[in-house]
């Protein structure tokens, strides 16, 4: 077996408020190199506080108190992901690991065109690069997101939602990560702009051979991209295995509960308007 690219172990993460909540307990994972892992779970099960901890962008009053997330550095050496900061922490962001969070595609700022938001990164984070180089690739990203490089010159209010969203993948690719976590990266969008962006995240996965650590509440979508799911309840995983695993020998009761919401996927009657209730020792 290879080494993984991501190995997080015994993960937990809380918000320090009045009443502290334990959003992630104890999760260990791994994510292989060009890998898809799609993360599944009800709203609230810490699935994003999850993605949020391992781009080292939780904010207080989260607290990662348990733990570790290590990182395979391309020469086979590893990364205590927990211990970088400062300027060690900018280099990895983008470099290695790269984010695409929901509703990022309001995140583009509106007086700066197109061009010199991907120009900025690589003002960043590859300093000897020319003007010229930098527009060269920031062209030829966003003709790898399937955007005309005219529109280089556009704000962010002259784009589609479709566009704006593949404009943050276009920039989450301009370092070529070797993981990019997507949280929801489509949501906002119509079916069909949603079917072609993931398509060619999917595409592009091939070409680039980065892994992704892919969460969405589409279950279907989730089941049919990823190379295997991880379930998540209450801040726990309590099931990790590929699709076809999952749909058709699933270990744990709240996986069932989730699939049967699904009628589509298992014939079954659908599971509408209940919440899942552990059973004991499930
Ligand atoms: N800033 C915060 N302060 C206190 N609690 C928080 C904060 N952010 C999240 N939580 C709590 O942490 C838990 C996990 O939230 P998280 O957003 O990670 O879940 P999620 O599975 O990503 O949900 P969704 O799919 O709705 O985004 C929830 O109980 C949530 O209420």
């Amino acid at each position: 077996m290879t080494e993984p690219l991501l190995s997080i172990r015994d993960l937990t993460v809380e918000y320090q408020t009045a009443d502290p909540v334990r959003a992630v307990k104890s999760v260990s994972l791994r994510i292989d190199q060009g890998e898809i892992f799609g993360l599944a779970g009800e709203s609230g099960c810490g699935k994003s506080t999850l993605a949020y901890a391992v781009t080292r962008l939780l904010q207080p009053p989260a607290e990662i108190v348990g733990g570790s997330i290590e990182w395979r550095n391309q020469d086979g050496s590893t990364q205590e992901i927990l211990d970088l900061d400062g300027p060690n922490l900018r280099a990895f962001r983008w470099s290695e690991i790269s984010m695409v969070f929901q509703g990022a595609m309001n995140a583009l700022n509106p007086v700066h065109t197109v061009r010199s938001q991907i120009a900025d990164i690589f003002i960043d984070h590859k300093a000897g690069l020319s003007r010229r180089e930098r527009t060269a690739r920031a062209a030829e990203l966003l003709k790898t997101v399937g955007i005309d490089e005219r529109r280089l010159n556009s704000y962010p209010h002259e784009l589609s939602g479709g566009m704006r969203q593949r404009v943050m993948i276009a920039m989450a690719l301009a370092l070529r990560p070797r993981l990019i976590v997507m949280d929801e990266p489509t949501t906002a969008l119509d079916v069909v702009v949603q079917r072609n962006i993931i398509e060619q995240i999917n595409m592009l996965r091939t070409q680039f051979g980065f892994a992704v650590l892919f969460i969405t509440h589409d279950l279907g979508l989730l089941l049919e991209i990823s190379d295997r799911v991880g379930v998540m309840l209450s801040g726990e995983l309590v099931e990790q295995a590929p699709p076809k695993v999952l749909l058709e020998n699933p270990s744990h009761d709240y996986t069932r509960h989730l699939l049967r919401s699904f009628p589509s996927l298992r014939g079954d009657a659908p599971v509408t308007g209940t919440r899942y209730v552990a059973q004991k020792g499930a």
